[in-house]
């Protein structure tokens, strides 16, 4: 029998990045990477990360949430799906701040007429935080490239930690960048010991960024809210684009605020509920009954 056979999901999205909810509160368990792995897999429930929430550790917490990835890999942060979980939790439970924990730390969210605002802490620059298989005197700009010498290369990212690790190209034009082939090779390039999500990044103003995201276990999504918030921190200390930027990913628009008092990320965007059920032996990849 499939360990999460029979437990009840909510199917959501942050900007088309698809999420599923499992509230595991109740009766905890872990996720099985198999199981995940045959869900993504199925097409009945596709979903790029599933969102498990597990009993709250800390007071004053709603709950500790374990983010897997469609591959079965587990990532430190979700930027859209920890806008889904806040809308979740906020219709049980009428709260409009909420408080999840998560690997990487704390997640204060808010909702509000902007949309549900997430503090995702500080971005961290260091070497060892991305973190990078070496020692790396300055992280502004990494000596790294791919593509084929016709093709616009890739060159120098910028690399930084959100609570999972990004490297973003800064490109004139995000539509010529072949990120569905370059994504991958990228991804588990053995600069990155703990692979990357890929970015391609097209500064159109200060205040306003175009983003494309090769995402870490799971490829090409609509939207990444990490990402949003690697871009925009990164184009910020580089001087490309003030603190406060409008980041446009395939699915739409996230607010990207690099605080000056305390270098928190504030994230502001939407999240959206399309439906529940109960996960099945077939949508999980075991036969039905199987023991
Ligand atoms: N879609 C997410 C990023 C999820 C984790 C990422 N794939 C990783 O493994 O680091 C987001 O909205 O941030």
């Amino acid at each position: 029998m499939a360990a999460l056979e029979n437990r009840p999901f909510v199917k959501m999205n942050g900007l088309g990045n698809e999420i599923v909810v499992l509230d595991l509160r109740e009766a905890p368990l872990m996720v099985p990477p198999e199981e995940a792995r045959a869900l993504a897999r199925d097409g009945v429930l596709p979903f790029d990360q599933i969102m498990a929430l597990y009993p709250p550790q800390s007071e004053g917490t709603h709950a500790f949430v374990r983010i897997i990835n469609a591959d079965g890999s587990e990532s430190g942060a979700c930027g859209n799906g920890t806008r889904c979980i806040a809308l979740y939790e906020s219709g049980r439970t009428g709260a409009d701040h909420l408080v999840f924990e998560s690997v990487a730390g704390p997640l204060a969210c808010s909702i509000g007429p902007e949309g549900i605002t997430v503090d995702m802490d500080v971005p961290r620059f260091g070497w060892h935080d991305i973190p990078l298989a070496g020692p790396v005197a300055d992280t502004r700009a990494i000596e790294l490239q791919a593509g084929p010498a016709e093709a616009p290369v890739l060159r120098a990212p910028a690399v930084v930690n959100v609570g999972n690790p990004h490297a973003i190209f800064w490109v004139d034009d995000v539509e010529a960048v072949d990120l569905a082939r370059l994504g991958p090779e990228l991804e588990h390039h053995p600069i990155f010991p703990e692979r990357a999500n890929i970015s391609a990044a097209q500064i159109v103003s200060p205040e306003h960024i175009i983003l494309r995201v090769w995402e870490r276990g799971v490829g090409l999504t609509r939207a990444c809210g990490t990402g949003a918030c690697a871009a925009a921190v990164c184009a910020a200390r580089l001087g490309l684009t003030g603190r406060r930027v409008t980041v446009t990913l395939p699915g739409g628009d996230l607010v990207i605020d690099w605080r000056e008092s305390d270098d928190h990320i504030l994230m502001t965007g939407p999240a959206e509920i399309e439906f529940d059920g109960r996960l099945t032996a077939a949508m999980l990849g075991a036969p039905a009954g199987a023991e």
